[in-house]
């Protein structure tokens, strides 16, 4: 057994360090209660919940969308969610910027960042997010938003709640210690957590530090994708997916709570902690998943395939097999394919690339593309294997090679990104993204095709 197969968190049931526990399954129809006999069993909305709960609604679809879409939860909770004094402005200058984006032109040219640096005074994941680019528009319901976060505080009676988007958080560099409605999500860096929109939610950090990206989804919820001719089993199996057990804390002091809404952020101050919900059912809940567990699949024979082998979730939209969001991992795995250029190939894709890199290296990017980075291929960008990554490939001996050390990730969008104004003028753009590009020989046809137009013979 390998050493990056011995470091793989143990199976789902009975993690050590998951208080209360975790529930595997993608979406199932989950029931869960903190305290014996708080779930109602036998309906939703009984005249009088046990304890007096209050049960409460919450929708991930529209109340008539297909059987097979819909997602909702019932939450039986010490106080109504209702309650609450207006929202006002949040007072806060925030860097996060949402759908339509306009405040910079849209761009042809292709982007790269360094990572985002650990900020020096205090802040917590909140304050901590940086919108980098992103595509459609938050009220209608399409596109994607991409964040940065860095952050060194934890939040305290701060809760915070997208109403514009579900929140895939990829985990980069340190602990988070995820805090929601409907329970605690610990997770590290190689680990996903998806927070469902409106969902609130408070990130404490373990490790004194954190750092990664956040796709704020607006469109359809994430699902697993079709397997095709793949068959039943394969690429993220949906047992890896866990779900936290009710938690609740019974804090009658004032929390306050941010929300996201249409872009702009709002606050106000409850008279309790959000975090009370004393039990719930139904299939809409947040998540947690370890990349490390995708049962990766390729070639064994010839040729790269397309990246859409490593899909981990999927967002679709109204065009098939053209998803409003595709989240796809590049993970450690072994490549066998003969006479074969094995790493990306030279192309000019339709749909959008953002990619980030959680740890290692990636494949196609010998140098430049650093753990926490970013960059951006936007459509019919020219783009591919950067000068060394190419000599190297086309050099090297076939035989089986295990690519370790490596977990990158893309979100492929059909909508083109537009990178905010923050990230055209940051000093952590860089400069000469272009040059990765440039030296590359001129083919050498045999003659008489060989000469350049106007040389003689
Ligand atoms: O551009 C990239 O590095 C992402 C990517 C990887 C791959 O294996 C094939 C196509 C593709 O866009
Ligand atoms: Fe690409």
């Amino acid at each position: 057994m390998d050493s990056a197969w011995e470091r793989m968190p143990p199976p789902v049931a009975g993690r050590a360090g998951d208080e209360g526990g975790m529930m595997p399954g993608f979406a199932n129809h989950f029931a869960t209660e903190a305290v014996p006999g708080a779930l109602p069993l036998t309906q939703n909305s009984p005249q009088k919940p046990p304890y007096g709960l209050y049960a409460e609604q919450l929708s991930g679809t529209a109340f008539t969308a297909p059987r097979r879409d819909n997602l909702r939860s019932w939450l039986y909770r010490l106080y109504p969610s209702a309650s609450h004094p207006a929202y006002v402005p949040f007072d806060q200058a925030s860097h996060l910027r949402t759908g339509p984006f306009n405040d910079a032109a849209p761009t042809p040219n292709r982007l790269r960042w360094d990572a985002l640096p650990l900020p020096d005074e205090p802040t917590d994941f909140v304050e901590g997010l940086v919108t980098l680019c992103g595509n459609g528009d938050a009220q209608i319901g399409v596109g994607i938003g991409v964040h940065l976060y860095a952050a060194n505080m934890s939040m305290r009676r701060r809760a915070f709640f997208s109403a514009d988007g579900e929140w895939l958080i990829v985990l980069q560099q340190g602990r988070l210690r995820i805090v929601t409605e409907m329970g605690v999500i610990s997770a590290e860096p190689e680990q996903i957590v998806v927070v469902p929109r409106g969902l609130r939610f408070m990130v404490e950090l373990p490790d004194g530090a954190a750092r990664g990206y956040v796709c704020e989804n607006y469109g359809a919820a994430f699902r697993l994708p079709e397997l095709g001719p793949i068959g039943s089993n394969g690429l993220a199996n949906p047992r890896d997916f866990e779900t936290p057990v009710a938690a609740f804390v019974n804090d009658d002091a004032p929390f306050n709570v941010i929300q996201k809404f249409c872009g702009s952020l709002w606050t106000t101050t409850l008279a309790h902690s959000p975090f009370n919900v004393v039990a719930w059912h139904g299939n809409l809940a947040p998540y947690r998943y370890d990349l490390r567990r995708f049962n990766t699949i390729n070639t064994v024979s010839f040729d790269h395939p397309d990246p859409s082998i490593f899909t981990v979730l999927t967002s679709p939209s109204d065009m098939p097999g053209t998803a409003n969001c595709d989240f796809v991992i590049f993970p450690p795995r072994w490549m066998v394919a003969e006479h074969t250029f094995r790493p990306p190939w030279f192309h000019r894709n339709v749909m959008s690339e953002f990619m980030g890199l959680i740890h290692g290296v990636y494949d196609a990017k010998a140098g430049g593309f650093a753990p926490g980075g970013a960059s951006l291929h936007n459509r019919m960008s020219a783009h591919g294997p950067d000068l060394a990554s190419y000599e190297a490939a086309v050099a090297a001996d076939l035989k089986p090679h295990r690519i370790t050390d490596t977990m990158a990730f893309m979100f492929e969008s059909r909508h083109v990104f537009q990178p905010t104004r923050f990230a055209l003028t940051t000093p952590l753009l860089q400069r000469d993204y272009d040059d990765c590009w440039a030296g590359f020989g001129k083919a050498r046809l045999p003659p008489p095709h060989g000469r350049n137009r106007g040389e003689s013979a």
